[in-house]
């Protein structure tokens, strides 16, 4: 099976409040990107697909193996992918999307959403249970629902798609269309996407907590 990996690198981080795009915030003394590149390589992803900041190019190539494609992203992390998935080798089978912002995924995270493409499903994310009661607030932050918790999981990425479905699944998308994550666009598509097991240490770096978080578990 032929893998791609895509690596959405593209955002600025308002989050995260850094005075440098968030893929190029450091973690232990490497960038998040760096990270999360090797993430995907440990996990048995060879070829490397990243989109970065429009301009960036050269900072993003001075942190990472020189065998990694670089591109430029769009204005969201939809059309960043995008951009990915076009420039994505038409003879891979399957293509896997992570976040650069998700430093830490260990490789068993990875290697467990390509068996799951391997054993023919055409889309697989990692999942992790939800651990609060959710709700569902009206515009004045009163609580108007709370859906069974035992049925809801939190996404994390890679998630991993048959190469040709998923760009199936892009070509219907608006070209403006902004979801919040690739399992979104197949979804619209009719496609079923199955769920593997997530890691709480594939977290994503949101705001600056997550970064003394991932600090500390480096250190660990
Ligand atoms: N136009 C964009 C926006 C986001 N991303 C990527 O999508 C991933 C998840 O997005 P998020 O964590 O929201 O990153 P930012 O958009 O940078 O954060 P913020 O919303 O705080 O600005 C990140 O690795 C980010 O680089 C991207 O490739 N292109
Ligand atoms: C793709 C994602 O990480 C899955 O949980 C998430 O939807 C990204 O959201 P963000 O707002 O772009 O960080």
């Amino acid at each position: 099976m032929h893998a791609v990996g895509i690596v959405a690198a593209a955002g600025s981080g308002l989050r995260l409040g850094a005075d440098l795009p968030k893929a190029l915030v450091p973690l232990a003394g490497r960038p998040l990107v760096a990270w999360s590149v090797d993430a995907l390589r440990a996990g048995g992803v060879a070829e490397l697909v990243v989109t970065v900041p429009p301009g960036q190019r050269d900072a993003f190539a001075a942190v990472l193996p020189a065998d990694v494609r670089l591109l430029d992203g769009g204005a969201t992390r939809t059309a960043s992918v995008r951009v990915g998935l076009d420039a994505a080798s038409v003879t891979a089978d399957v293509v896997l999307v992570h976040d650069a912002a998700r430093p830490l995924t260990p490789p068993d995270v990875v290697r467990r959403v390509l068996a799951a493409l391997a054993a023919g499903h055409p889309a697989a994310v990692p999942v992790l249970p939800v651990v609060d009661t959710t709700v569902v607030v009206d515009d004045a932050g009163v609580i108007r629902d709370a859906p069974p918790r035992a049925a809801l999981r939190r996404v994390q990425t890679p998630q991993g798609f048959d190469r040709a479905i998923l760009a199936a699944a892009y070509a219907r998308l608006a070209p403006d269309a902004d979801l919040t994550d690739d399992a979104a666009v197949v979804r619209a598509a009719g496609v079923p996407v199955v769920t593997v097991e997530g890691d709480e240490r594939a977290a994503k770096v949101t705001v600056p907590h997550d970064l003394a978080v991932a600090e500390r578990q480096v250190r660990r």
